[in-house]
């Protein structure tokens, strides 16, 4: 009901893309039934930095241990964590909001090491969805490791 509201009365810049599946279920007494789910997706953010966004919320993230990647418009750190333990809980923070978002890190991890790139394949390039998500992984990082 709110979804639909919000959907009508979002601002027209805010375009959605809606997708439905279905899924069909047959139970143990043989019953069939069936669920439609449908999910949303905003085209608001498919769109590569801006040059003000590169200088305040890009540059930002540059001070914290990300750098830019030679050759390639992607930015990259490594993560340090105290085991296996704490790596593997960061990664399954990062995941979930990595499904939720469809936007996936490129990453490398071994025991207690966790490499990240970061770019948006459409745009070829850096968007707000990699400055969003990096900013995640700074605050998950912070909070596993205190
Ligand atoms: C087809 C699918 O929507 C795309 O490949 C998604 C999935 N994950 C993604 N991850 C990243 N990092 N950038 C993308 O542009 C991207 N796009």
């Amino acid at each position: 009901m709110f979804l639909n509201l919000f959907i009508k009365f979002s601002p027209p810049c805010a375009l959605k893309i809606c997708i439905k599946n279905n899924f069909h279920f047959i139970d143990h007494n043989f019953r069939y039934s069936a669920i439609t789910s449908t999910r949303y997706y905003s085209t608001k953010t498919k769109m590569a930095l801006t040059p003000e966004q590169r200088s305040t919320t890009l540059a930002a993230l540059l001070t914290h241990g990300w750098i830019m990647v030679e050759n390639r418009d992607a930015i990259y750190k490594e993560y340090l964590f105290k085991d296996f333990n704490q790596s593997f809980g960061f990664m399954s923070r990062v995941g979930l909001l990595a499904e939720k978002m469809n936007h996936h890190p490129e990453w490398f991890n071994v025991y207690n090491k966790v490499q990240v790139t970061l770019s948006s394949h459409d745009v070829n390039g850096l968007s707000e969805r990699d400055i969003k998500m990096a900013t995640f992984m700074e605050s998950a990082a912070k909070s596993l490791m205190q």
